[in-house]
């Protein structure tokens, strides 16, 4: 993966690890890492406090203003950001997210994952007797959402971070392959040679060094 091109931005409930493998893949891509949660944090204070005080619709607006800059930032030069599990939930990030130059890879865990990770939460939205029913229905009534924003689905259940960094790493990796292959694919027949060097029966119509010594009758042993 083309460190130069990598622009990635995790999306997924809370708890997926979004912003621990963001942290780990932007370590590992050597490109800038942002988590908006902690621009949200670093800018305005607690996020519980924001919605203790200023309510959840204030929070959102303070969202969508930190999730803008930090995606108009990524169009200028490669990294990696984490959002917030419910960021997904504005139709102009969603929008942004569309834009081709970004991969938007979408953190899944399950039940048992979560519920495994949820322990001592201090999540506003989990503050439930029962945080994990609230995350089940959380993440259900989201799915739809981070599945249409989604470049690819990577899950993070019962593996270490470092394996999760390295399944998305290798998705980024087939994304960028076949990219440069469309890409070539367009310049070869923009270039007028549609059957890019094959006949019809995928003989090549093209010689190269390669041919030369198979070819029937050569002088060479
Ligand atoms: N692959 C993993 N294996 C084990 N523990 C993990 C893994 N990924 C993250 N964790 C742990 O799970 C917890 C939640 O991770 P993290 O904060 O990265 O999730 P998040 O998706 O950013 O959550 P939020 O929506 O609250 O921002 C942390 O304690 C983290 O250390
Ligand atoms: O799922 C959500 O709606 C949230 C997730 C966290 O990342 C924070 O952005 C905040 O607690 C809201
Ligand atoms: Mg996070």
């Amino acid at each position: 993966m083309p460190a130069a091109t990598a622009r990635v931005v995790l999306i997924g409930p809370p708890a997926a690890g979004k912003s621990t493998i963001g942290r780990l893949l932007g370590d590992r891509l050597g490109i800038p890492f942002t988590d908006t949660d902690a621009m949200i944090v670093a800018a305005h204070g607690p996020i519980a406090e924001i919605f203790r005080t200023r309510g959840e619709a204030r929070f959102r607006e303070i969202e969508r203003e930190v999730v803008r800059r930090a995606l108009r930032r990524l169009l200028d030069r490669p990294g990696v950001v984490s959002l917030g599990g419910g960021a997904i939930l504005n139709s102009g990030t969603r929008a942004q997210l569309k834009h081709p130059a970004i991969k938007v890879m979408s953190i899944e865990i399950d039940e048992e994952t979560a519920s495994a990770r949820l322990h001592g939460s201090h999540r506003p939205l989990l503050a439930d007797e029962d945080p994990v029913e609230r995350w089940k229905a959380l993440a259900e009534e989201r799915r739809p959402l981070y599945e249409s924003v989604a470049t690819a689905t990577v899950s993070a259940s019962n593996d270490p971070p470092s394996t999760v960094v390295n399944r998305v790493v290798d998705v980024l990796t087939g994304l960028q392959r076949a990219e440069n292959y469309a890409k070539f694919a367009a310049e070869d027949e923009a270039a007028g040679d549609a059957d890019g060097g094959y006949a019809e029966d995928g003989q090549r119509t093209v010689a190269d060094d390669t041919d030369a010594d198979d070819t029937e009758g050569s002088d060479e042993a």
